[in-house]
């Protein structure tokens, strides 16, 4: 195989399959920038900013080289489809439907394909050329992970990452009376670390909106933009809107996406929450190199049966070690309810929590915070 070549310090293109993309990207690389590996198949443009010189360019030359390399794209260039590459990781979730198979599986299943029209359309009105354009203009990211270990340091319990959640699919509508800036506010004043702000409409009643709401009234704690992403235009949508991490779930996105989404991440300053739910899932995303922070949802997204002990299960062992070392933040997500809850994950290993509809549902959802931990806390 031959080398890549750069010609310019100052910005590396690269162009290479994607698992993400339903169709041919239209545009090329920039004429400084000549990739010489063959590359058929799908493909899509991913931009590495160099802020350091030469020396920079040349390490961010080598993970695109590597990733050029690896097996995933050799699979995109055999002409297989993004669902039989996930299916091979064990991922069931299809995003679209199939001959002889056309109505969803489950109900993640329906929210992706439903996720991968509005996507389409939205960047149809909005290509991805002007949502960058957009990008100067939004609020400078923040860092999400930093201030979940100064939390939990501070507190000595897990940092919480309080969801702004008007509704879910397994629930219904949590809360009638609404109002995402004033219920942000509220977690904030009574010690929340981080927020999660739902923006996806259909199914859980959020909105971009509420997003840019909270980040414009001055909340400092740093946003999570939970929405179900399944290509990379919606992560420079997020930072756009003023999102400081986004959520990327392993039960939805082959090795591949996650590895360029998380390198795109870094490149634009957000912190990359990926999400498991099983062993297969840790074990794929404890392969890739980078990873920050990992959410083990306790809620099977395809069933809506919680469990707790899939944490305490997954932190359990080698995994545990493995996390340990990489010093790797790992987040509880779901189905906490009180402080033995909250106690029992901690004990697993978990450095943070994520909590929607048990503090959502009460009067006061601020107040809610010390239930939930047995004790006040403060943010740091
Ligand atoms: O919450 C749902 O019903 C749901 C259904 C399908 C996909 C995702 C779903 N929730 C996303 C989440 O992971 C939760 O909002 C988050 O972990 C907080 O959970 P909880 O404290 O149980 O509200």
């Amino acid at each position: 195989m031959e080398s890549l070549c750069f010609t310019t310090p100052a910005r590396v293109r690269v162009s290479f399959p994607s698992a993400s993309s339903p169709k041919p990207a239209r545009s090329l690389p920039p004429a400084e920038w000549t990739p010489k590996i063959p590359m058929g198949g799908v493909r899509r443009s991913v931009s590495l900013r160099c802020t350091r010189g030469l020396e920079e360019a040349a390490a961010l030359d080598n993970k695109a080289y590597s990733l050029i390399n690896s097996i995933e794209v050799r699979e995109w260039e055999s002409g297989k489809s993004v669902d039989d590459i996930a299916a091979n990781q064990g991922i069931r979730i299809r995003r679209h439907p199939t001959k002889g198979e056309d109505t969803p599986r489950n109900i993640l299943e329906k929210i992706i394909w439903d996720k991968v029209i509005e996507v389409s359309e939205l960047k149809e009105e909005k290509p991805l050329t002007l949502v960058k354009e957009t990008l100067h203009n939004a609020p400078p990211a923040r860092d999400f992970v930093g201030a979940l270990k100064a939390s939990y340091e501070k507190n000595g319990v897990p940092a919480l990452i309080a969801e702004v959640k008007k509704a879910s699919p397994s629930k219904g509508v949590l809360r009638e009376d609404f109002d995402p800036v004033q219920i942000a506010k509220t977690y904030e004043q009574h010690g929340a670390a981080c927020l999660s702000i739902l923006t996806d409409g259909k199914y859980f009643q959020g909105s971009f909106e509420n997003l840019e709401a909270v980040r414009n009234a001055g909340v400092q704690c740093p946003l999570l933009c939970k929405e179900f992403i399944i290509d990379s235009w919606q992560l420079y949508y997020a930072r756009s809107k003023g999102a400081d991490a986004v959520l990327l779930i392993a039960g939805v996105l082959p090795d591949l996406d996650i590895k360029l989404m998380s390198m795109e991440c870094r490149e634009l300053g957000l912190t990359a929450l990926v999400e498991v739910h099983n062993e297969r899932e840790l074990d794929r995303v404890l392969n890739i190199d980078g990873i920050q922070l990992i959410g083990i949802n306790n809620r099977d997204l395809e069933t809506f049966e919680v469990d707790n002990s899939i944490t305490k299960r997954l932190l359990e062992g080698e995994r545990g070690e493995i996390i340990r070392g990489k010093g790797i933040i790992v987040v509880g997500e779901s189905g906490l309810f009180t402080p033995h809850d909250v106690s029992y994950i901690q004990n697993a290993g978990v450095k943070a929590v994520l909590v929607g509809e048990s503090l959502i549902k009460q009067n006061d959802p601020g107040k809610a915070i010390a239930g939930l931990f047995g004790k006040e806390i403060s943010k740091c």
